[in-house]
């Protein structure tokens, strides 16, 4: 191993949201900053120009730093970010796979919550060091004995001789950076071997086009090289390989054990999915890295603009989004109550509020949504296998041989005095209990779960039931068959599509009564009676009547002032926004997120 790449360190800090991570790593940034601006001096070949050096957002916060210890030897450190979130838990596996050790960095006054347990098991997976950090440690409420107990217990990991850390007052700053020298190796891997590197990330730039964020494990990089992706089977020209210091600089090449960015005349992130392997197209490698995967959308949900005019700016948006977003999907769909629209697929519940978000925020696009759904494995009398995420293209019960749905194996962190609500909930929700262990102050409580019942408002009942202390983490587990049906909706006797949903049978009726009677509180009094049925095939299991209004609204206004009447009028507008007309009734946006809030009566 060359002298360099002994002095090489590759770390990610795993931390909960809100426990200090991105303040933990401006720490680093600035202890290492004045040597690293001096040092890279030699390496920087040219500075991008400054145009370019705006349009590349450094999405990914991962950084080289160099660092001189207390042996006098100088190190570089690539800190290499892992999204915090539950859904994207295939991209925290590949940034860890690329790293030696990691930070399991924990709130002190706070202790270790389920998103980082997962997250130090992949580290452990993947054979990673791992060095406790307890932080916030300024706090007057940090109980660092506390948690370090937790660390051990629920972790397993040695947590004696976590180092005492804050982020805010620099304290145990360097002591941290000591121990990534001592305790995390180098990294191994082979200069002179076919080039292997791993894609850790990449995202879109204006100006560079797509830029691919690698780890080389074998071999190296530089400008000039043609390269192949291994799994997507493409090949690219390297025009630029560069690293972050965060400002992004151009190296002469990125070595072996190195992490950088490659830019490389790719057109969209599609030609260079994260986990792909990049190796040389000329001397290529015998095989890829382990581990690259298709991720798959496992949330779906019906998109609809409120105003139709906005359908094309909808399309625009989502194809942009999907420049940076290789898990978004999208199709048109369209649907006889709301018009046309398209069906979303997201990796989990929370990047749909991401994206959602986006949509509004960015692109000032109001749109309608309906309840989101779950990918449902269909067998037909005929034995082909159908994958639906709609519920209402769901073929008639007579050609159906049985429908599987898909199950999540979660793993629910909650202080004991909650344990009894969370189980009930678990249950409620048609789980089945696969694991409970008991530590320091909190339960490891792990469930086997229908995502279908987690998709409706798990989470927040989670949060209710717990008071903001329950933390989960969850991932695909497996399809299993069950006594599974689909309720429609009626209004007026007119069937309304995007309110069709599979449901278990035994819930149905239930069910069934709850939106019916939910949909009656949420659509407005019309000009004329609107009946509402839920009904599972010809037959109906539920209805409920919303009355004819009486009186005109305005009416009350008559011969008061003016504005008085204008703001009623706005008020009514803004109303508006959000419904839609189906045949003749007035239906409101939160009449299709229904289904979502038919359990809160529970
Ligand atoms: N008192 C105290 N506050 C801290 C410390 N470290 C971070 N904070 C504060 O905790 C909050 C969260 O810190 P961040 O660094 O943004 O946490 P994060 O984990 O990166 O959060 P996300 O970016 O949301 O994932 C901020 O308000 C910080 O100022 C610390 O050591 N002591």
């Amino acid at each position: 191993m060359s002298s360099e790449q002994e002095r090489i360190r590759n770390f990610s800090i795993i931390a909960h949201v809100d426990h200090g991570k991105s303040t933990l790593a401006d720490q680093f940034i600035r202890l290492c900053g004045a040597l690293s601006e001096r040092e890279m001096a030699n390496q920087v070949l040219d500075s991008m120009d400054i145009e370019r050096e705006r349009g590349i957002t450094i999405k990914a916060q991962s950084v080289r730093l160099q660092y001189r210890a207390d042996d006098g030897q100088d190190y570089t450190f690539h800190l290499i970010d892992t999204p915090g979130h539950v859904d994207f838990s295939y991209e925290v596996s590949r940034s860890l796979a690329a790293c030696e050790g990691a930070l399991l960095v924990v709130d002190a006054s706070q202790g270790v919550e389920a998103q980082s347990v997962a997250n130090c098991y992949t580290a452990l997976e993947h054979d990673l060091e791992i060095i406790p950090v307890l932080n916030k440690i300024d706090l007057p409420a940090a109980e660092p004995d506390r948690v370090r107990r937790e660390i051990e217990e629920i972790v397993g990991l040695p947590a004696a001789n976590a180092i005492l850390a804050s982020a805010k007052d620099g304290r145990g700053i360097r002591e941290i950076l000591e121990q990534v020298v001592q305790d995390i190796p180098a990294p191994r891997g082979d200069p002179a071997a076919p080039l292997q590197a791993l894609i850790i990330d990449s995202w879109f730039d204006n100006y560079l086009g797509t830029v691919v964020l690698v780890r080389v494990m074998n071999g190296s990089l530089r400008p000039g090289q043609k390269i192949r992706t291994m799994a997507g089977g493409k090949e690219y020209l390297v025009e630029k390989t560069g690293v972050f210091t965060p400002k992004p600089v151009h190296v002469s090449a990125l070595d072996t054990g190195t992490v950088g960015f490659v830019i490389a005349g790719i057109r969209s992130i599609e030609g260079a999915r994260v986990g792909d392997t990049l190796t040389d197209a000329s001397r290529p490698a015998p095989a890829p890295l382990p581990g690259f995967r298709e991720v798959q959308a496992q949330v779906f949900t019906g998109l609809y603009p409120i105003d139709s005019a906005d359908y094309e700016r909808f399309r625009e948006a989502l194809q942009k989004l999907r420049l940076n977003d290789a898990a978004l999907q999208f199709e048109p769909e369209t649907s006889q109550a709301l018009g046309f629209g398209f069906r979303c697929g997201f990796l989990g519940l929370l990047h749909m509020e991401i994206i959602q978000e986006r949509l509004e925020r960015e692109y000032q696009l109001d749109l309608l949504s309906t309840a989101p759904t779950v990918v449902y494995e269909i067998e037909t009398t005929d034995g082909e296998i159908l994958h639906l995420s709609n519920p209402a293209e769901l073929p008639p019960t007579n050609r159906i041989r049985e429908i599987r749905e898909p199950l999540i194996r979660s793993n629910i962190l909650v202080p004991e005095k909650y344990l009894g609500p969370v189980i009930t909930l678990c249950e409620e929700r048609r789980g089945r209990q696969v694991n409970l262990q008991f530590t320091g102050g909190q339960v490891m409580v792990s469930y086997e779960l229908p995502l279908n019942e987690v998709v409706l408002d798990f989470f927040d009942r989670l949060k209710s039931v717990s008071r903001g202390y329950a933390s989960m983490d969850y991932e695909f587990s497996r399809f299993q068959a069950g006594p599974l049906v689909k309720m429609d909706i009626l209004i007026n006797g007119e069937k309304l599509d995007a309110l069709s949903w599979i449901v278990h049978r035994d819930f149905a009726e239930r069910r069934g009564r709850e939106l019916a009677s939910r949909l009656k509180d949420l659509i407005p009094r019309q000009m004329f009676e609107v009946a509402i049925q839920a009904a599972i095939g010809a037959k109906i299991i539920a209805r409920e009547t919303v009355k004819a209004m009486r009186k005109d609204v305005l009416a009350k206004c008559y011969g008061g002032d003016i504005t008085r009447k204008r703001k009623l009028l706005e008020k009514q507008k803004e109303g508006k926004k959000r419904m839609k007309q189906v045949g003749r009734v007035e239906i409101p946006q939160e009449a299709f997120l229904a289904i979502l809030q038919t359990e809160k009566r529970n």
